[in-house]
This record gives C-alpha cells, structure tokens and sequence, in this order.
C-alpha cells in the first residue's frame, strides 16, 4: 500500500460540513460526486496533499447511514492507494482477511474500491482504492 488516499467521513448534512471543513481546512471542496451503488453523495476536499471525503447518505439501508444511526457522525473510514488491487484483495484473501467485495467496484473521484470488513480490522473500515484505468479514456470523450 503506497499512502493515505483519502479519510472517509460521514456526516448528516453534506452542505452544513462542507461549510466546517472549508473553515478549517481554508480551502472549498473541490467535487461533489454522488454514487449511487454505494449509497451516499461525497465531497472532496484537498489539504496539502491529503483528500478528505465527507459521505451522506442517500437512503436508510445505505452503509453510511446505518453508520449515522448507530455511532453518529466521525471517522468512518481510510483508504489505502495501490497499484494493483486486484492483487492486494487477492493476498489480503489469502493473510485471512474479509475483503467485502472480490470484484473491485466504482468508487467516486475516478478510483476503484474494495473494502474489509471492520471486525477483523481493529475496528477500521479499510477500503482499497487504485486508479481506475478507464477514467482516463473517459475524460478523453468529453
Ligand atoms: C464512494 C466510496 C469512495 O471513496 O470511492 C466510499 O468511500 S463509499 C463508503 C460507503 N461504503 C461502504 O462503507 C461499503 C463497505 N461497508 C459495508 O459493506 C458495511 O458498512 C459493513 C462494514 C459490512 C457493515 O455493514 P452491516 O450491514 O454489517 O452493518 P452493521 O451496522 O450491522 O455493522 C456491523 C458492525 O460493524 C460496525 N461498523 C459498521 N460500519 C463501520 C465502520 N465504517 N467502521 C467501523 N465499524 C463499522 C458496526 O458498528 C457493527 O459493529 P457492532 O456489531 O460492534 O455493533
Ligand atoms: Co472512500
């Protein structure tokens, strides 16, 4: 694992924290990007070079939400960047891990995502998180 990719926060009211976090961190956010599949609607911003996201949720049955409802807003997750993450779930299956989903999946801001499980974690939620290489060609379209 290379770095810190971003810190994942949940929060209630996406334009109430986007207003905190640009006060403390100085900067507005620089995207807002919902993803349907997981259930939420994010927002960037950059401090130096680290990412935050701030997550709300979009329904009740969503990850973020159920999160919301049993430990409040804070910390909800880090993400790790990798090369290659379909070799990292491989080997992280194999050291004993619960790798949430085996197929990579679309994350926001252009990234493919996977996830462990937290109980076998210390308690972190650790999502996984490579470039997606189709991106590029996406932005090549526009
Ligand atoms: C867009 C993307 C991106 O960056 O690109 C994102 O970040 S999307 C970020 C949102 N997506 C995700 O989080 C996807 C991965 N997460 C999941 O699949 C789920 O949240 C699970 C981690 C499997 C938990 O789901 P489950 O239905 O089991 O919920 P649950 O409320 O019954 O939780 C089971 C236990 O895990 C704990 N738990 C739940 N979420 C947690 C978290 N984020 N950090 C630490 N612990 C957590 C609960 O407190 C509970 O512990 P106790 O048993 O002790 O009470
Ligand atoms: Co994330």
């Amino acid at each position: 694992m290379k770095k810190i990719e971003h810190l994942g926060i949940a929060v209630h009211d996406l334009e109430v924290s986007n207003a905190l976090f640009e006060k403390i961190l100085g900067v507005p956010h620089y995207k807002i990007e919902e993803v349907a599949s997981e259930g939420v609607k994010t927002s960037f911003f950059k401090a130096g070079p680290n990412k935050i996201e701030l997550l709300q949720a979009l329904d009740d049955n969503s990850p973020v939400a159920k999160f919301l409802a049993k430990r409040g807003e804070g910390v909800h997750h880090i993400a790790f960047a990798v090369d290659d993450i379909v070799a990292e779930i491989e080997r992280l299956t194999h050291e004993g891990f619960t790798v949430l989903n085996k197929i990579p999946k679309k994350g926001a801001d252009n990234k493919l995502v996977a996830f462990l499980h937290p109980k076998g974690t210390n308690g972190v939620l650790i999502e996984l998180c490579q470039e997606d290489p189709l991106s590029k060609l996406e932005s090549r379209k526009e």
